[in-house]
């Protein structure tokens, strides 16, 4: 669905991303994992069109976006869901999800997702007439995943949806990510929670310095011992039966 070759993107003059190969196969979640300041949310503004290509190549879907505009690559059904700060928070639950369709021109369509995103997150629907800066932090998440889902995708990039939340929140959070993938949505997730990340993912790649240091399928990387020492410890039978429950 996604590859990328020998991508290299950044800021300005300043080379981040020095030649990354990666592929996300239809109807995978792939985990994207490194530490702080590697270049994740790099590679995946690069991948939705925020931060223009330097050198290499990507195609979605068949098609090649490297000089496709952000607007472009959403209605070819490439998402991302930014950040959950990103909520706007003086806008309600509902006006904030149907903003994700505004690449849209189908009403029925939108109206029929919406549906869809309550079902997911039936919290979102109780909650549809609120203001989104009186969630909580989940809710937020949540939030924005459905607004990502609002936009019709064939592929959602989710950057970092642990991000300061409770463990009891991440495991439901996740558990959602795991259903959305089930119904069709390939996903790209960018995440800092290694262990949930690969728990969840069928494959992921380890980036270090803009380069990817390591990849594989999710299960042997969990037991890989270079992995294990940087970014592990403790069981994961555990986790991985309440994430599928
Ligand atoms: N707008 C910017 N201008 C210049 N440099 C930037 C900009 N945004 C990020 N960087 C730099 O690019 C590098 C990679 O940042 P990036 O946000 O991709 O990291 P990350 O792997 O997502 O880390 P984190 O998990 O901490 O968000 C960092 O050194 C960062 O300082």
């Amino acid at each position: 669905m996604l590859e990328l070759k020998n991508v290299h993107a950044g800021y300005g003059k300043l080379k981040i991303l020095r030649g990354i190969d990666m592929t996300v196969e239809r109807g995978s979640i792939v985990a994207l994992l490194g530490g702080n300041g590697t270049g994740k949310s790099t590679l995946l503004k690069t991948v939705s069109g925020l931060l223009p290509l330097m050198e290499g190549s990507m195609t979605f879907d068949g098609v090649d976006i490297g000089a496709l505009k952000p607007h472009e690559r959403m209605r070819l059904g490439l998402v991302q869901v930014t950040q959950s700060k990103e909520a706007y928070p003086a806008m309600t639950v509902e006006e904030n999800l149907v903003l994700g369709a505004y690449t849209r021109n189908d009403r029925v369509g939108t109206l029929a997702d919406l549906e869809k995103v309550y079902d997911f997150f039936p919290v979102l629907r109780e909650r549809r007439k609120q203001l989104s800066g009186t969630l909580s932090g989940g809710e937020v998440q949540m939030l924005v995943i459905g607004r990502g889902l609002m936009a019709n995708p064939k592929m959602l990039m989710l950057d970092e949806p642990s991000a300061a939340l409770a463990p009891k929140v991440v495991l439901e959070i996740f558990a959602n990510i795991n259903k959305i993938a089930k119904s069709g949505v390939t996903i790209l997730v960018v995440e800092q929670n290694v262990r949930m990340a690969l728990i969840l993912a069928q494959y992921g790649y380890i980036i270090r310095d803009g380069i990817i240091m390591m990849e594989g399928e999710a299960k042997k990387l969990i037991s890989d011992p270079a992995v294990k020492e940087s970014f592990l410890g403790g069981s994961v039978a555990n986790t991985s039966k309440k994430l599928n429950a």
